[in-house]
Parts: structure tokens; sequence; C-alpha cells
């Protein structure tokens, strides 16, 4: 008998992961929150759920760090999929409440930061929560605080919109990542590969010879992004996404003569780009 796919995602119910999750998986998966992206990783890494959806970058704000980490410390994690969502902001409050009564703005780190202009405007301090919905729900319970947030918000924590639209940046976007344990994938003509590499030492034109493979390879890179290696002062990883299949044959190239010039080479997979 079929098991119903388990499907992990950043809760609780009314996050931007929620809605992202809704997007991917069918009718029978179930869906399961969890509150941190940390325990995401960790319960895929022990089998607890079969596939998780985890947000990876955001057009204004730039990468989500600790998926970024995640990616670097779970080896049988691999990325099968990406796709991207609309994310807008709202600012909603307890009904019967008005602006003026509001003393803080409580939200995650990112829609923070992505309405970082709007929130300097209304001139109230914030308070940074685990996510979008937890500080929907400390607003149910806070008759002063105020929550930035998805529209599904309202429904579910019975909440006000005040304020639509309200990110500094209106083509606001997040790409979303779904991920699979020990999963290999096929070529689909629209797919993109990561890795990570890290480099033996810090001299004059290292890096360049790394990227000079891409480009004798002909190989289109669509994101470099370096992060502390924890190593030490000055000592980087570096992710890199490319357009292209690993068993594509350019691509399979260029991997292996990357890998040959580097200190630290992981792939983290190739995957197909789907729109929602
Ligand atoms: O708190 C939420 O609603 C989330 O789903 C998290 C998260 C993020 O970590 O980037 C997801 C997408 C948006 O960029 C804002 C927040």
């Amino acid at each position: 008998m079929n098991k119903n796919k388990q499907v992990g995602y950043l809760g609780p119910e009314g996050t931007f992961s929620h809605e992202a999750v809704l997007k991917v998986v069918d009718e029978t998966d179930e869906i399961k929150p969890y509150p941190t992206i940390l325990n995401i990783f960790e319960d895929l890494e022990d089998n607890k759920i079969d596939m998780a959806i985890v947000p990876v970058e955001n057009s204004t704000e730039g990468s989500v760090l600790i998926t970024l980490d995640c990616l670097t410390n779970f080896n049988n994690i691999k990325i099968i999929q990406e796709f991207q969502i609309p994310i807008k902001h709202n600012l909603l409050i307890q009904h019967g409440k008005t602006i003026d009564e509001i003393k803080v703005i409580c939200s995650h780190q990112q829609p923070l930061a992505q309405c970082r202009e709007y929130i300097y405007k209304l001139k109230k301090p914030v308070q940074s929560m685990p996510s979008t919905a937890n500080a929907a729900r400390y607003v149910t319970e806070i008759e002063t605080a105020a929550v930035i947030g998805n529209k599904m918000l309202a429904d579910k924590y019975d909440l006000k919109i005040i304020d639509e639209n309200i990110q500094d940046y209106k083509n606001n976007v997040t790409r979303f990542l779904v991920l699979k344990k020990d999963a290999k994938t096929k070529p689909t003509g629209h797919d993109k590969t990561s890795i990570i590499i890290s480099l033996y030492d810090d001299k004059p034109g290292g890096f360049y010879k790394v990227l000079y493979e891409f480009k004798e390879e002909n190989v289109n890179l669509t994101h470099i992004e370096s992060r502390p290696s924890k190593e030490g002062m000055g000592k980087y990883l570096f992710f890199i996404d490319m357009e292209g299949h690993k068993l594509d044959e350019n691509i399979s190239r260029v991997l292996m003569k990357v890998e040959k010039k580097v200190k630290m080479f992981k792939i983290l997979g190739s995957y197909e780009t789907i729109n929602c």
C-alpha cells in the first residue's frame, strides 16, 4: 500500500512557507509544520518525513542563512526542485484596535527586513519571532501588538488587515527549495545544479581558476554567495548555482574539473525549476 507522503515546512499554519508548501503537495500528502528550519532538516535526515520545503532566498533580503548552513551540514539531503512565490506583506491587528494603540510590530526577521522602510515610517519598535504565524498568535494575546505577514493570518488568527502590500519593494519574491533525502533526479531541460566549494589557500587568482572552468564549458552561473566556513576569520565556503543538470555533458565535465581544483566540494543537487 502507498503511504501518504509527509512534507515538512516552517509553521505554524499561516506562514509564507505554509502558502508555499500548499503549491507543491498532492491532496494525498500530509503537511507537517515545524518550529525551525533546523528541525525540518533533522527530521528529514532521520527519515521522519519524506520531503520538505524551505525558503532559501528572498529578492529583497538575500539568502536565508540557516537554510544555507543546514545544506552545508546535512550530507544526505538533496535539492530536488525549486520555485518562487510573490511575498506580499500586510499589517494586521486585533479587531476593534487602531494603529495609534499599537506599541510593537512583530514578525519573522525576514519580513521585518523586507518592510524596513515601512516600519521606519511607523516609528514603532519591532520584535522578532520564529515565524510570521507565531507573531500572529502573539498578537491574538497582546492587544497593543501588530503582526506583519500574509493575508491567511487574518482568517486563521481572527485579525484585521489594516494595511496591504507594505513590503518596501513591490516585486518581493522568495525562492523555496524542495528537499528529499538521498534523492536522484533526471534532467528536465530546465534544471539548475548547486554546489558548495572552498579554496585551498588565499592567493591571487584562486577563485578565478574555478570561474574560468565555467566559462570554458559555457555554463551560466545564476548565484554565488560566500558564507563563513566557521573555521576562523577570513575562511569561506562558496555556494554556486548554475544552469543545467549534473548529467548534462558540459555540467558533468565542469564539476569534475572544479572538484580537482578545490579543497571542499559538495553537490547539493540538480533540480528542476517549477512554475507555481
Ligand atoms: O515566517 C514565515 O512566514 C516564513 O515562512 C519564513 C519566511 C523566511 O524565512 O524567509 C519565508 C518567506 C518570506 O520571505 C518570509 C519569511
